[in-house]
């Protein structure tokens, strides 16, 4: 496992679209599907409570020990580093997030799984970046956004009277968590797939 140069992410783009398809059909059911239900109905029914799915989050540690390689990673990652790690199929990236995750929660640091498709998410126990973050399709422009966010939080004065953002209003889509709420609650970000995200 290594860090990628540019040509690299490049051929690792192509075997994606290779295994994915350019065709999003696939992906685009298990949204409709799976993600959109979750969505719905916010924080009451996860995902990982679908039958015959088969969830590889577990709060135990994995028993394969970590390479070096992948303890480098970790270490980064437990340091509050931006990481982005990958490798060819079978190279321990899987066994490292496992690892990575449970780190994260016996140093209790807040985490969320994303993925930039259904399917990606799924595979992990996560939710796409477009549900969690709020984004929706992600077809608006920046200052749709910008207002979005702005209407969810209110300025306001503490003692010292000096002004801090809280989040005002739930989010349907969100559950308890306000769109700008899971941008300030979590400590790391978790993206797989990330070479997908438009
Ligand atoms: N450090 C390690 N020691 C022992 N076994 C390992 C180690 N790293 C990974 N493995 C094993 O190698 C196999 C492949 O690992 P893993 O699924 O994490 O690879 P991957 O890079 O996620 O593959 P893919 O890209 O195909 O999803 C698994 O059986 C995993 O348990």
């Amino acid at each position: 496992m290594e860090y990628m140069k540019r040509c690299e992410i490049d051929k690792e783009n192509a075997r994606l679209r290779e295994r994915f398809g350019e065709d999003c059909t696939e992906q685009e059911e298990w949204e409709k599907n799976v993600i959109e239900p979750y969505k719905a109905d916010g924080d009451a029914e996860s995902p990982r409570n679908i039958e015959g799915l088969n969830w590889q989050d577990s709060a135990e540690l994995p028993p394969e020990p970590l390479s070096e390689d992948q303890k480098y990673i970790l270490g980064l990652v437990l340091e509050g580093h931006n990481v982005f790690f990958t490798g060819p199929a079978g190279s321990g990236k899987s066994l490292l997030l496992k690892h990575i995750k449970y780190h994260l929660r016996k140093n209790k640091k807040r985490y969320d799984i994303t993925a930039p498709t259904g399917v990606a998410a799924v595979l992990i126990n996560g939710r796409t970046i477009h549900s969690w973050s709020g984004l929706g399709k992600g077809d608006k422009g920046l200052n749709d956004y910008i207002t979005k966010a702005l209407r969810e939080i209110r300025m306001i004065s503490d003692e010292s009277g000096e002004s801090t953002f809280k989040p005002s209003k739930k989010n349907k889509n969100l559950g308890s968590r306000s769109v700008v709420g899971v941008w300030r609650e979590i400590d790391v970000l978790i993206i797989d797939e990330v070479s997908m995200v438009p």
